[in-house]
């Protein structure tokens, strides 16, 4: 995957690379180029100044960290596509009553690196396989309500 410094005048200068933060961490941490106060309930579009190729048949996901996530911070959007070359942004909302605050290369996020199916869209008149589930969902195999298959 490659990754490059992408950004606004000179900030992209102060970007810092995504990372793992151990060897088996599945995401690479993302990181704040500027702090930044979130005030409560709102939603912050935050620059990361980097551009991520995720490979062809490929996505980035961005994700929470788990210590921000306990503090009520948390992720909204998050889907980089393969073709997309600005900087990848991280969507926080503080869903918290309390102002929360970022500090310069903080990590506010990590980016999972996910195959994903890209096939193209044919319209069908009816479901080519019939499942076990049917249209059943929003609970339906609850105890109560399960269908019995004999
Ligand atoms: O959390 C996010 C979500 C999106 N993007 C960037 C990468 C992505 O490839 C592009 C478009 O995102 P998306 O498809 O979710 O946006 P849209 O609202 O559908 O707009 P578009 O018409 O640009 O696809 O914006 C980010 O940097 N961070």
């Amino acid at each position: 995957m490659q990754i490059r410094r992408h950004g606004r005048g000179y900030l992209f200068k102060c970007a810092k690379l995504p990372n793992r933060g151990t060897a088996g961490s599945a995401g690479l941490d993302l990181y704040c180029v500027e702090a930044a106060v979130l005030l409560p309930h709102i939603v912050t579009k935050f620059f990361t100044d980097i551009g991520v190729q995720c490979p062809l048949g490929h996505y980035g996901h961005v994700c929470p960290r788990s210590s921000l996530a306990l503090k009520g911070v948390i992720i909204l959007a998050g889907v980089i596509d393969s073709d997309y070359q600005g900087s990848t942004q991280v969507v926080l909302e503080n869903t918290s009553d309390e102002l929360a605050t970022v500090e310069k290369h903080d990590r506010i996020a990590q980016l999972l690196v996910k195959p994903v199916h890209m096939g193209t869209v044919i319209e069908v008149p009816r479901p080519q396989q019939i499942t076990q589930r049917g249209e059943g969902g929003f609970g339906s195999t609850d105890v109560s309500g399960a269908k019995v298959w004999v």
